[in-house]
């Protein structure tokens, strides 16, 4: 559309005329722990009473996260103007004050100080108010816990069709992210409603029906996070050279890694015990008694994502291009066979062992799963 086609568009009545199809944008920044993305979505809105449908969408990411420049914030803003350039040029000029740009931040945001959380946002938000996009009252924020849960849930069963129509079969969503974790599903047993913590349970309203989810959001028990707590490393002050070992890393490795700004030295243990048993424990630790249970899933089939998606992918349980199911015992097949035989794995990730037997911990003694729940691993969005 250009400037030529607007004085004629009076003449005609809305909705007669195809020409008065709208095509507009939105921008929108997933600010996740482990890396920063862009959506550049189009709409076109056919006729003022139906809702404007999605025609396309830009997709770009950039590693790592905000969270990764937490001393650094006007570093870590520049890192969005990088995304942001792209949109000045997917977007046409006459429609850049009318196109919103938003920032949600999630979990890596969530464990950093206030002040530094604020910091970067303060930062992100100047790069948007310089920008030629319209910026809304509060469109650089961190998401809550819980919205984040609702968003996953809506998207897949949106996606899968489960909220139209009668039958509604929905299925609950899975997210393991690198700072935190989000189980979401609708109760269907009045137990549930009772047995669950008042924060658990959230009601919102979609396509004129009710919906009252159960959702939680647990922060520092994302992949990365764990991975940190397992080291026995998350929320300490770590000191200069201090090494962190365990018995899910390859006995020889010694190395750094950086997570939020800090740097930790990590490796195997030298001379003690290597293996998917020791590791077990270790990861036990950080999971068992930690999170509520509700018995309702035990039997039921969830969507699987995120970090879930890559590591089964990762490691041949499921192909990388279409998803496929699982029971959660193939995820402790595969960790026993992975920690089991760490030399043959090494050229993979050093962590593939312990992300494994996270996951598995995680699912069975984090949130009850049985060995034979089914999950349904979703082409991450
Ligand atoms: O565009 C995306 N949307 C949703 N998830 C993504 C996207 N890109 C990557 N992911 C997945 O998210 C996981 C990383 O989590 P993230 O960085 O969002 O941490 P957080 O959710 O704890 O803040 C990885 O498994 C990655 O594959
Ligand atoms: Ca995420």
């Amino acid at each position: 559309h250009s400037n030529r086609e607007m004085w004629f568009q009076d003449l005609f009545p809305p909705n007669t005329c195809p020409i008065n199809a709208k095509t507009f944008y939105g921008i929108m920044f997933d600010a996740g722990s482990t890396g920063t993305r862009i959506h550049i979505y189009t709409f076109v809105q056919k006729s003022p009473e139906i809702l404007p449908e999605l025609e396309g969408e830009i997709f770009e990411s950039v590693k790592p996260g905000l969270s990764a420049y937490a001393d650094q914030p006007k570093k870590g803003a520049e890192s969005v103007k990088r995304l942001l350039d792209m949109a000045v040029d997917a977007v046409p000029p006459h429609l850049w004050k009318k196109t919103p740009v938003v920032l949600k931040a999630t979990a890596g945001l969530r464990l950093l100080s206030e002040e530094k959380a604020q910091a970067l946002l303060s930062e992100v938000k100047k790069v948007f108010e310089e920008s030629p996009f319209l910026v809304p009252e509060d469109s650089v924020s961190i998401m809550d816990g819980s919205y984040e849960g609702i968003l996953a849930w809506i998207t897949v069963n949106f996606l899968t069709g489960q909220l139209s129509g009668q039958n509604q079969n929905t299925v609950g969503t899975l997210d393991l992210g690198g700072a935190s974790t989000q189980i979401t599903f609708l109760p269907r047993f009045e137990e549930t409603l009772k047995e669950s913590p008042g924060d658990f349970l959230t009601s919102f309203e979609m396509f004129n029906s009710t919906y009252k989810l159960y959702t939680h959001s647990y922060l520092g028990f994302g992949l990365k996070a764990a991975r940190l707590a397992t080291l026995g490393a998350l929320n300490t002050e770590v000191a200069d050279g201090q090494m962190f070992r365990s018995s899910c890393l390859p006995k020889q490795l010694e190395a750094e890694w950086h997570f939020g700004g800090v740097k930790y030295r990590y490796g195997g243990n030298k001379e003690g015990e290597t293996g998917f048993k020791p590791c077990y424990v270790e990861v036990l630790k950080v999971v068992k008694g930690k999170l509520h249970q509700p018995d309702e899933i035990r039997g039921s089939s969830f969507y699987a994502f995120s970090y879930y998606y890559d590591r089964a992918a990762d490691t041949n349980l499921i192909d990388y291009e279409q998803g496929g199911v699982l029971e959660v015992r193939d995820f402790e097949r595969k960790a026993k066979e992975v920690c089991d035989n760490m030399e043959r794995f090494s050229s993979a990730s050093p962590f593939l062992c312990m992300d494994l037997t996270y996951i598995t911990a995680l699912l069975k003694e984090g949130f009850g799963f049985r060995d034979n729940t089914l999950l349904q691993h979703f082409v991450n969005w």
